[in-house]
């Protein structure tokens, strides 16, 4: 896709390759637009396949250069540099991801970029202090041996990324990777490339050896995503996206047997018993609705809430949901715009959707009145459904806005049954004073991650993913060492 430059655009974003900043070899960009405006604010250079061909070509060298002669000391050392770098320039960073994703500066600053650079520290600290595994064994002779094991990286890993927390999610792979050796290419979304262009000053200001952190822009079919899923020499990829995306990228890594690990969709429950403290369950929920404009993959858009109380909530989530002005400037409560046009639709279609199927709109449902400098901007309306069917198509498929349908239950086993009646298994939320009930209702979530009066609520040592068309696989703390090391058992006769 080639699109000339246009009198508004103010910035070039190139590819990052072997240490340098790259045009893309064939002469193509794409806009940047900011979907705040809906204002092309710059022009991305995209990555030809000669171009990833060179990324993934000065990552597989860079295995055998001094990155990959390193101690573990000295690796961790750079990367903690790297965390350190990010939070000097945490300014930039902020301007960069308000830029690509219209987001409001609260959310980019409290945290898009602080897990930008904790992203780094923690892993840094994790493969530090990883212990190793080790069996005294006996022997058929009556003697022992001892098993132990060391882990080395995969090799080049394949990074590809989305758009809803660009630098948050690009680093919570790149940091673990790099921790542990590896090195990476990295495509980050379209939608979204400022951060990890950027990241490419810092890995040179910390003193990273050339070609261990690598950027390709572009699209995915017929462009740099697939260019570089497809490309032979990467060893493993890590993807966060949508299930489609993530199915087309698995028959790709099947050439070659390459490993994956993957952190898809979700059409997340929260559950709302009648004894839960219902200041917090608002609160808690109203976050998990419309933070980051309902853009988030451990959002809630299915909320199940005991018949006794299900009025009073239906209001008490009404009113917060009108406190939430789209909009981009004004007091804290206001939500930024979608990612783009194309995202726009998709969401007002499942607006439309909802109605046509009989649902009542409690509120929102729309495009709001936006008047200024964001009347092009990418906002709709924050929207609450009652009267839903469980089979509806709002009930079932991920929207990814800042709406949520709310049911009513009566009964324990019957709200478990509906909250895991999908085909995906990402995260819940179970929302109540008896704790007995909330260990024993979490337990029962077919999810990778369960939060009990609380969401998004974030341990980075703790195993993150989800089952079914969720994901594949777990990260964090220990868990990522598991994708981004192969471990070679040693079994030594004594
Ligand atoms: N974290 C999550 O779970 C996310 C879910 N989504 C969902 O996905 C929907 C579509 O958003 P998109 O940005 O289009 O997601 P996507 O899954 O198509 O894109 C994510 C990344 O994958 C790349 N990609 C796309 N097709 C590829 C291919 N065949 N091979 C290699 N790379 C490829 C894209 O260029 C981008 O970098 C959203 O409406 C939302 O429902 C989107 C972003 C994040
Ligand atoms: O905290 C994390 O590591 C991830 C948070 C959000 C997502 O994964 C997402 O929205 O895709």
């Amino acid at each position: 896709m080639t699109s000339p430059a246009s009198p508004s655009v103010t910035e070039t974003i190139l590819n990052f390759i072997d240490g340098s900043y790259r045009q893309g070899s064939d002469g193509k960009s794409f806009p940047n637009i900011d979907p705040a405006t809906g204002l092309q604010i710059g022009l991305v250079h995209e990555a030809s396949e000669a171009d990833v061909a060179d990324a993934v070509a000065a990552a597989k060298a860079a295995l055998k250069g001094p990155w990959g002669k390193m101690t573990t000391a000295e690796r961790v050392k750079l990367i903690a540099a790297v965390a350190t770098e990010i939070e000097r320039r945490a300014d930039d960073f902020l301007a960069a991801e308000v830029a690509d994703t219209g987001k409001p500066r609260h959310v980019a600053s409290h945290i898009d970029i602080p897990r930008g650079a904790a992203n780094f520290r923690m892993f840094a600290d994790v493969v530090s202090t990883m212990p190793g595994e080790s069996f005294n064994t006996s022997t058929p002779d009556g003697g022992q041996a001892l098993n132990y094991t060391v882990r080395k990286p995969k090799g080049v890993v394949a990074v590809v990324c989305p758009w809803n927390f660009p630098l948050l999610l690009m680093t919570w792979k790149v940091g673990p990777a790099l921790a542990c050796g590896n090195t990476v290419v990295v495509k980050p979304s379209e939608e979204t490339p400022r951060t990890a262009a950027l990241l490419g000053e810092v890995m040179n200001a910390v003193g990273m050896p050339k070609g261990v952190y690598n950027v390709v822009h572009g699209f995915g079919p017929g462009s740099a995503g697939e260019f570089l899923t497809s490309n032979p020499d990467v060893d493993a990829i890590t993807f966060t996206g949508e299930t489609g995306t993530g199915q087309a990228i698995m028959q790709k890594a099947a050439i070659g047997v390459r490993d994956i690990s993957f952190e898809l969709g979700g059409k997340n429950p929260a559950i709302v018993f009648a004894d839960a403290d219902l200041d917090k369950a608002v609160e808690g929920l109203s976050r998990s609705v419309f933070l980051n404009t309902g853009q988030v993959c451990l959002g809630t858009e299915r909320v199940y809430v005991e018949r006794p109380i299900f009025n009073a909530f239906v209001a008490r989530m009404a009113a917060a949901a009108q406190g939430f002005k789209p909009g981009v400037t004004g007091d804290r409560a206001y939500l930024g715009p979608l990612i783009s046009a194309e995202h726009r639709e998709k969401v007002l279609g499942y607006y439309r959707r909802a109605v046509e199927d009989g649902a009542t709109v409690v509120t929102g449902g729309g495009v709001p009145e936006i008047s200024g400098a964001e009347a092009g901007g990418f906002f709709v309306e924050p929207t609450l459904w009652i009267d839903v069917a469980h089979g509806d198509t709002v009930m079932r498929e991920e929207i990814f806005g800042p709406c949520c349908g709310i049911v009513p239950f009566d009964s324990e086993d019957e709200v478990i049954a509906l909250a895991n009646d999908t085909v995906y298994g990402l995260c819940a939320s179970i929302w109540t004073e008896n704790m007995s009930r909330g260990h024993r209702v979490a337990a029962a979530m077919d999810v990778g991650v369960c939060w009990v009066n609380s969401w998004f609520l974030r341990d980075l040592r703790t195993a993150f993913g989800g089952s079914g068309h969720s994901g594949i696989g777990r990260e964090g703390g220990v868990h990522s060492l598991e994708f981004y090391t192969e471990i070679t058992n040693i079994c030594v006769k004594l």
